[in-house]
């Protein structure tokens, strides 16, 4: 239930006493943010506060608490300034620079270009692109798994993405200009998105190439009526609400914004399933035994239904995404006073302008929603035993949830599933570096370091 509180009646959330974070300082930069967090949840509860000078930011923990945080519209929960750093990335006429209306337009958008009906289209040339990549390495080998998905999720995203024209004439230029963009997102850029420092200065002469290049594309299609099935066509043929037309410089934007939203996440839990399946025999037996078997009926054929058919590959998956933080949290601003009740009943009124952030990766590690939720254990998503639905709504936030919920989550788990069902058919794997760490100093969590990985060919038999 979303309750928003007219007139404060409960009291406000507890407050981390400015002693007290001081004190955790060593811990934060020592053992990082889920140590320290995890030990205030333990502390102070699912909902706490904390002031830095003049800012208030409280903090959310669990599903019993994030329903108004998820569920809030704009005018009671926002999406706020946050995302400021994102508009000299993705431009003016799209995104955080335009009016909250115009950008739910843009998410019913980017919802109808990903819905499973429109995903189905993308699998053929998902498949080649895979083919295509790991065809090219040899027999035996020692790779940074890390780096290969970095670039076959480019690959992918090019062709289902932005289309033929990109994948198949420039890849090498967009590749050049799109990872300069990403570096705009570094700590300065965000907090001083304007500031003409050269990573900045290359981060805006690469937007407006790759404005160039994508307006280019549109106009070519538009004077041949050519039709094509990517993502870029469906945001072309877009219409907001009030019958406008997408505009060249949006549709630039927006398709930015999506490689940006969806290449490098999934290209990370790309590289945590392969570090958990690779130190976990019993399931890495499990997604291989799902193959054969899945070869058994339909031997080398895969499509949308078949995709869905591996079950097993695809709690590997979310498991990995469960285990392995790839956000702290999702972050709100309130704009009216929201109450939220506690599992132990404990009513709390968060004061309106407080700075929210859920700590999904907290969520992801309840006990009570988690049995041993420190173990790799993707046999708790099968049915029968659902923690994830069993705790409730939200109590899986890896890919957030409510009004904001991952556009692309569908379009991710197809991706990640292609790459992996080509590598367990096709390749024998062992990590050859430590289970890595995750690398708190990046923006976009990631694991720590290179993840390396011998590989030998072999061709797995149904039989
Ligand atoms: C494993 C991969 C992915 C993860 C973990 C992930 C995670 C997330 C999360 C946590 C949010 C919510 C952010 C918030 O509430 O502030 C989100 C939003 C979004 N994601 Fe993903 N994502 C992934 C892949 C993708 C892909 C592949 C695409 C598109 C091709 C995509 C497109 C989007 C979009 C458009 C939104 C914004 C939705 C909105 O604001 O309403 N994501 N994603």
């Amino acid at each position: 239930r979303v309750t928003f509180d007219p007139v404060c009646t409960r009291p406000p959330p507890p407050v981390v006493n400015n002693i007290a974070l001081i004190k955790l300082l060593p811990t934060l930069c020592t053992k990082g943010p889920e140590v320290t967090m995890t030990y205030l949840y333990n502390k102070f509860g699912s909902v706490f506060t904390v002031s830095i000078l003049w800012k208030r930011i409280t903090f959310l923990v669990g599903p019993e608490v994030s329903g108004p945080f998820f569920q809030g519209s704009e005018s009671e929960v926002s999406q706020g300034n946050f995302n400021e750093f994102t508009v000299p990335m993705f431009g003016q006429e799209n995104g955080f620079a335009v009016d909250s209306s115009t950008r739910m337009d843009e998410i019913r958008f980017y919802i109808d270009a990903l819905k499973p009906s429109q995903l189905r289209s993308h699998v053929d040339p998902m498949l080649r692109e895979v083919e295509d990549y790991f065809g090219k390495w040899g027999e035996v080998g020692v790779v940074d798994l890390k780096d290969e998905f970095n670039h076959i999720l480019m690959l992918i995203a090019s062709r289902c993405l932005l289309g033929k024209e990109v994948r198949e004439k420039i890849f090498g230029e967009f590749y050049t200009l799109f990872t300069e963009i990403e570096a705009g997102m570094n700590f300065v850029s965000f907090v001083l998105p304007y500031i003409p420092i050269p990573v900045n200065r290359r981060r805006d002469r690469a937007r407006v190439k790759l404005t160039e290049i994508v307006s280019e594309i549109l106009r070519s299609r538009k004077i041949c009526n050519r039709v094509e099935e990517d993502v870029l066509q469906k945001l072309m043929d877009s219409r907001y609400k009030d019958g406008r037309r997408t505009t060249e410089a949006a549709v630039a934007g927006m398709i930015i914004a999506l490689i940006f939203a969806g290449k490098h996440t999934s290209a990370v839990i790309s590289t945590w399933t392969g570090a958990c399946l690779l130190t976990h025999e019993k399931f890495l037996d499990a997604v291989v035994n799902e193959q054969k078997e899945i070869m058994r009926t339909y031997e080398d054929m895969i499509d949308y239904n078949v995709l869905l058919e591996m079950e097993t590959l695809h709690s590997c998956i979310k498991e990995a995404g469960r285990v392995n933080p790839i956000s702290i949290g999702l972050v709100r601003q309130a704009q009216k006073n929201i109450i939220v009740r506690t599992k132990e009943g404990v009513e709390y009124d968060i004061p309106k302008r407080d700075t929210l952030v859920n700590l999904v990766m907290l969520t992801s590690k309840l006990p009570h929603i988690y049995k041993d939720p420190e173990v790799y254990d993707p046999d708790r998503f099968r049915s029968g035993r659902d923690e994830d639905k069993v705790g409730g709504k939200f109590s899986y936030g890896i890919f957030g949830g409510g009004r904001h919920a991952c556009a692309g989550e569908a379009y991710a788990f197809m991706q990640i599933k292609i790459i992996w069902s080509h590598l367990l058919r096709n390749f024998e794997l062992k990590l050859t570096s430590p289970f890595p760490k995750a690398d708190w100093s990046k923006y976009a969590l990631e694991p720590k370091g290179k993840v390396m990985v011998n590989y030998k060919r072999r061709h797995l038999a149904s039989n």
